[in-house]
């Protein structure tokens, strides 16, 4: 079982004129990784920032924290250098918005990043599963992409034990409404990387919340390695 727990708060919620000490409170408060959402006005009803804004994060943040980007975007191809460039660590696409995924997955290891591959909540998971031996990470989205502060769709959760139980070692990312009610749900069905956007940087308290959602995963990894 070579998956452990992460907590990556998706800061498309936060204030984003203060975006880089935003990203520093998340770290601060212990987030595993940042998501970071790019939405193109196309392949999702919002816009949000690119590579740009990316750049400027790494050079303000530093080195050291992990950038998974969420690229809610029509032409995921257009994008892979510019993101590499500027400083991403992971570039998660969307499977919808490609008709040549294999191409995409070697295009994005060529350029230095981490390989992620994302599912509306309309796409089946068999779609997913010819890809799962060619990426670091399975995004199983919890909601419609496009807004933060939506409703958790649990009915997303048998995608996410059916590619638990198809691949162990994988990890798979769960997006959308997750956070203090809906953890245990994911964490039970599989999940290891948690994104949390509301939940967290709205929350009082960001680091019991982080705490929260980790130890509640931490704790479904350890009974599924003594259930095997
Ligand atoms: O990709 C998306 C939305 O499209 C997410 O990353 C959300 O931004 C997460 O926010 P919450 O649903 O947790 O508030
Ligand atoms: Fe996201």
């Amino acid at each position: 079982m070579a998956y452990s727990a992460k907590i990556g708060p998706s800061i498309l919620s936060s204030d984003l004129s203060q975006l880089g000490r935003e990203c520093e409170r998340m770290m601060e408060c212990g987030a595993d990784y940042l998501h970071l959402d790019v939405m193109d006005g196309h392949f999702v009803p919002n816009i949000t920032f690119g590579h740009p804004m990316v750049e400027c994060l790494r050079h303000s943040i530093g080195p050291d924290p992990f950038f998974d980007m969420h690229m809610m975007v029509s032409r995921p191809e257009q994008w892979v250098k510019p993101m590499a460039a500027a400083g991403a660590s992971q570039y998660t696409f969307h499977l919808e918005a490609t008709t040549n995924p294999g191409n995409l997955i070697k295009e994005i290891r060529e350029s230095g990043m981490k390989v992620g591959l994302a599912i509306k909540p309309g796409t089946t998971v068999e779609g997913l599963a010819p890809w799962a031996g060619q990426i670091d990470m399975a995004l199983v989205m919890t909601v419609e992409p496009g807004f933060g502060g939506q409703k958790f769709m649990e009915d997303m959760m048998p995608k996410v034990s059916w590619l638990r139980s198809q691949f162990p070692s994988l990890d798979i990312e769960v997006d959308g409404g997750v956070g203090p009610d809906s953890i245990h749900r994911c964490a039970e069905a599989g999940a290891n990387m948690i994104v949390s956007g509301s939940a967290v940087v709205s929350s009082d308290d960001p680091r019991s919340v982080i705490a929260l959602l980790k130890n509640v995963v931490i704790e479904a990894i350890q009974k599924r390695s003594l259930d095997r």
